[in-house]
């Protein structure tokens, strides 16, 4: 293999250019100072300072593609962070002429080789759309911003607008997934969920769970979008598609749900209390749009309003300052992808195995059972950080250490501490009020004390009866370019 650099020689009108592939980034030098020849098909372009003194850096997760074009054209399709760091990426085509085909070709190969190194080009997905999520936009941004880049990037597709509720899931039960490179939602997470559970619906889960997912924000909560991307990122199309072409199969932990006779797979939240009336119990606020959640959170705090349950959980931690430690720990390990892994489901066993039996079952001393029995203001288990936009719920959650973050507002918070730890969530902070109990935990039982209220599991509603919650390592896959969720919690 030839070494780094990459060097060609090219031309932009009467311009020389050279470019220089280093392994980390492409570099042009020698740039005209006017904007290259390029389009846009995302958003508008802003004024670049990427270009100054004929100087432009792009970095290797952004070259999407480069082609040659009829004889003298060297094109190169990037989505790139030419507004600033914290803006949405934009897709670009940057032409330049060259005079020695072989040579661009040569250069092409090489660069190519290493913008793809351990990762498929072209790949082929399934898209769902749901053309009603995030008040009806999903279908917008697929065909302005995502289905243009995944183009770019020689990608394919087999496209399916949802028609109804429930259509996620039936397709994923039915999915050839041998068909497919990963299955990708354009939506929020309610599509996601009912693809996770077709998936783990299917005789053949124990291979299915390994076809990874692919997540464009695309609806009013987009919890996967926000905790892979972050904050700044969380509701940008281009930078998750460029994760989805770019990114690789992150093992990440899934929770199954007993409750009755029934069993969910969850991977975002399981709430009960203020977190899941706000969540269910203010449709009839819609009409506020995404301040409903706000304002109702704020009224039930005023309230004090107090949910009577038993709540029962096998506690790993339960010192904040020690879960932020081992936090930073993990982030300092080196990430390991779902194709390194050999997870519990590559054994010998054909389905999901309770290590800590189910909701019917009774609790089993030894696994570490604590119980406590008073009334909660919430109580929410969760394997993702942020919940929603400005919703830092759960800040040390991780896709795969195999356990569940626990979050508990117990009653007689308080209406000022209330409004505190409210504030507190769009940070995540609030785990350092002396109010919160913030935990990691194997499994955790619920049981509601009174008559009915709401149980949520990923926004959807579940019966009001006791459920348990346990997690799954690795059961399913994503795809992301870094291997773990933004960073969530200070160093
Ligand atoms: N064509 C359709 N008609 C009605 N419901 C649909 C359709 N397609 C999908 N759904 C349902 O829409 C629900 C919400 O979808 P989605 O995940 O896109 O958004 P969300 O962020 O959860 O919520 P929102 O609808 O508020 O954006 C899912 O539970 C899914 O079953």
């Amino acid at each position: 293999m030839a070494s780094f650099p990459f060097v060609l020689q090219a031309h932009q009108g009467n311009h020389q250019v050279e470019l220089v592939y280093n392994g980390q980034q492409l570099e042009f030098d020698g740039l005209s100072l006017d904007e290259p020849k390029q389009s846009s098909s995302c958003l508008p372009c802003g004024p670049s300072s990427a270009f100054a003194g004929g100087h432009r850096i792009i970095k290797t997760v952004e070259i999407l593609n480069i082609d040659i074009e009829h004889e003298d054209s060297l094109v190169l399709s990037v989505a790139s962070a030419k507004n600033g760091p914290t803006k949405e990426s934009v897709l670009e085509r940057l032409v330049f002429q060259v005079r020695d085909k072989a040579n661009a070709v040569q250069w092409q190969s090489n660069v190519l080789s290493h913008v793809y190194k351990d990762i498929k080009k072209g790949r082929h997905f399934k898209v769902l759309v749901n053309p009603f999520g995030g008040q009806g936009h999903a279908k917008k941004l697929w065909e302005t911003i995502a289905e243009p880049i995944f183009k770019a990037a020689g990608c394919t597709y087999d496209l399916t607008y949802t028609t109804h509720r429930y259509h996620a899931k039936e397709i994923a039960r039915d999915l050839n997934i041998r068909l497919f490179d990963a299955v990708v939602s354009v939506s929020g997470d309610g599509v996601l969920h009912e693809v996770i559970n077709g998936l783990m619906e299917r005789p053949d889960a124990i291979a299915a769970h390994k076809l990874p997912i692919g997540a464009i924000p695309g609806g009013s909560g987009n919890a996967l979008s926000y905790s892979l991307l972050g904050e700044d990122h969380g509701s940008h199309v281009t930078n998750a598609v460029l994760g989805i072409i770019k990114g690789r199969a992150m093992p990440v932990d899934l929770c199954s749900v007993t409750q009755g006779q029934n069993r969910y797979f969850s991977f975002v939240l399981q709430s009960f209390g203020l977190v899941a009336d706000v969540d269910l119990g203010t449709e009839d606020m819609r009409w506020m749009g995404e301040a409903r959640f706000t304002v109702a959170a704020v009224g039930k705090l005023l309230s004090q309003q107090t949910y009577p349950c038993e709540i029962s959980y096998i506690p790993v931690e339960t010192n904040v300052d020690k879960i932020r430690a081992e936090y930073n720990y993990r982030r300092q390990q080196s990430v390991v992808w779902a194709d390194q892994t050999h997870d519990e489901l590559d054994q010998s066993h054909p389905t999901i195995v309770d290590r800590f039996g189910g909701v019917n079952a009774q609790l089993n001393k030894s696994d570490g059972w604590v119980t406590d029995s008073e009334d909660v203001i919430t109580a929410v288990g969760a394997k993702l950080p942020w919940i929603s936009k400005g919703m830092l719920l759960n800040p040390a959650s991780t896709p795969n250490d195999g356990l569940i973050d626990l979050i508990v507002f117990p009653k007689g918070t308080g209406r000022m501490n209330g409004i505190q730890i409210m504030l507190g969530t769009e940070t995540g902070e609030h785990i350092y009020h002396d109010k919160v109990r913030y935990m990691k935990v194997k499994a955790f039982r619920l049981t509601p004390k009174n008559e009915s209220g709401f149980i949520s599991m990923d926004g959807e509603h579940t019966p009001y009866s006791p459920y348990q919650v346990e997690a799954h390592p690795g059961l399913i896959s994503v795809l992301s370019i870094e291997g773990r969720y933004a960073r969530s919690m200070r160093e």
